[in-house]
């Protein structure tokens, strides 16, 4: 921000702040129905003075990680932004969050019950407010098992190629009864093994590879077996906001030989391959691996997805079989990814939330006030 506007913008936050203490005083005294409409006033006067100065169209609230604010909220975007008239505003954890903004869009990656139950009683009370994303449907791609389920059900087998999920099981606990447990499901080798829930920790990141049967009792359940799909070592990582798709090459794990697998054993962790893996979309690949999947594709997998999961911030993780043309498995979805790391995202985004808000005015045009 200009020195001018920040001075500006600074004595119209104070200007705003003074008026709500002494609101906020002078309700103490009133009647319960005068009190609701102060505090309408109030909430109007924050958006004149606001949308006065800067052609405001919207206000963002975030919930994030100080490791999210970092990687998404880069000054890029917030210029942007801002020049767009929408303004990112953090929400205070320690206040209570209907005392806050007002905000036309409430955009949060926190896990943990209590921030989860904040959000659904937020949702109920301001049905006027868009919250990225519900938490429940956030929750549900928490889980490994669950997160997969649905691009089973799918089915996508005529579309320009099949897109499927790597044979899967679930231990929920007993170590013992893993080598059992995978002879009886039929699981091929080398399996990866994955934390059931993915919480945001690192350890929900720490994966092994497996090379053998009997070994498969050192590991800790719960998690999810999954069998390894070799795919020339290159992923395909489909970012979706909202109806918009962007495709990116990361680097991936190598494919696993026959001759390997027979000639070793045991459980090896390996380190997280996002954060560790470049982008290999200047690297010069195979074309038979490295072609990016059929946009057609792409485009029905995102909107069956989004549908869905009830999702519009998520990335899928998706390899191509090695050998093959058009035999595609997803890996893994995660919910609002590093977006900082797609190219352009400053644009996607910032038009996806002008869009959210036109949509809405045009669905409810009685909120337009
Ligand atoms: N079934 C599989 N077949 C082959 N490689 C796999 C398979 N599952 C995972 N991998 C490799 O391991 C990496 C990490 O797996 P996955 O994406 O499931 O973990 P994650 O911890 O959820 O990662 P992220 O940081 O993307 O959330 C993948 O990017 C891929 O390189
Ligand atoms: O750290 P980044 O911003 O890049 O985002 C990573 C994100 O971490 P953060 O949301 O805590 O920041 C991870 O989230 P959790 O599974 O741990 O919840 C996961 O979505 C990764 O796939 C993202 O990396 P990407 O694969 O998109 O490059
Ligand atoms: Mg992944
Ligand atoms: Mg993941």
């Amino acid at each position: 921000m200009r020195l001018k506007e920040e001075n500006a913008y600074k004595n119209e936050v104070e200007k705003e702040n003074g008026g709500r203490v002494r609101l906020k005083e002078e309700c103490r005294c009133k009647g319960e129905v005068e009190k609701e409409n102060e505090r309408v006033t109030s909430q109007r006067l924050y958006s004149t003075m606001v949308s006065g100065a800067y052609q405001q169209k919207l206000v963002v609230g975030y919930a994030l990680t100080s490791k999210k604010v970092k990687s998404f909220l880069q000054p890029k975007l917030e210029g942007l932004a801002r020049n767009k008239g929408i303004l990112f505003v953090a929400i205070d954890l320690h206040r209570p969050l209907s005392d806050q903004g007002p905000f036309d869009i409430v955009l949060h990656k926190l896990t943990g019950k209590e921030w989860r139950l904040i959000l659904e009683d937020y949702g109920q009370r301001h049905p006027e407010v868009t919250v990225l994303d519900p938490p429940d449907a956030i929750q549900h791609v928490y889980n490994r098992q669950s997160m997969l389920q649905d691009v089973a059900d799918l089915n996508l087998s005529d579309c320009y190629g099949k897109v499927g999920v790597p044979r899967q099981l679930v231990i929920k606990n007993d170590p013992l009864s893993i080598p059992d447990a995978v002879t009886r499901a039929g699981l091929t080798l080398p399996l990866v093994a994955k934390p059931l829930v993915v919480d945001g920790s690192a350890k929900s990141h720490e994966l092994s590879l497996a090379y053998d049967q009997l070994s498969l009792s050192m590991l800790e359940p719960p998690l999810v077996l999954q069998e390894f799909v070799n795919h020339g070592g290159v992923l395909f990582k489909v970012f979706i906001v909202g109806e918009t798709i962007k495709v990116v090459r990361r680097f991936s794990l190598p494919d696993v030989s026959k001759r390997e697998l027979l000639n070793n054993a045991g459980v090896f962790q390996f380190p997280r391959v996002s954060t560790a893996a470049a982008s290999a979309d200047d690297a010069d690949l195979d074309p038979g691996i490295a072609e990016l999947p059929p946009r057609p594709l792409l485009e029905k997998l995102a909107r069956e997805l989004r549908r869905r999961l009830g999702l519009h911030l998520f990335n899928i993780d998706m390899i191509r079989e090695h050998g093959t043309r058009d035999r595609f498995y997803v890996i893994d979805i995660n919910y609002f990814p590093g977006y900082g790391k797609m190219p352009g995202y400053e644009h996607i985004f910032t038009d996806f939330l002008l869009g959210l808000v036109q949509s809405k005015q045009k669905r409810c045009p009685a909120n337009n006030s």
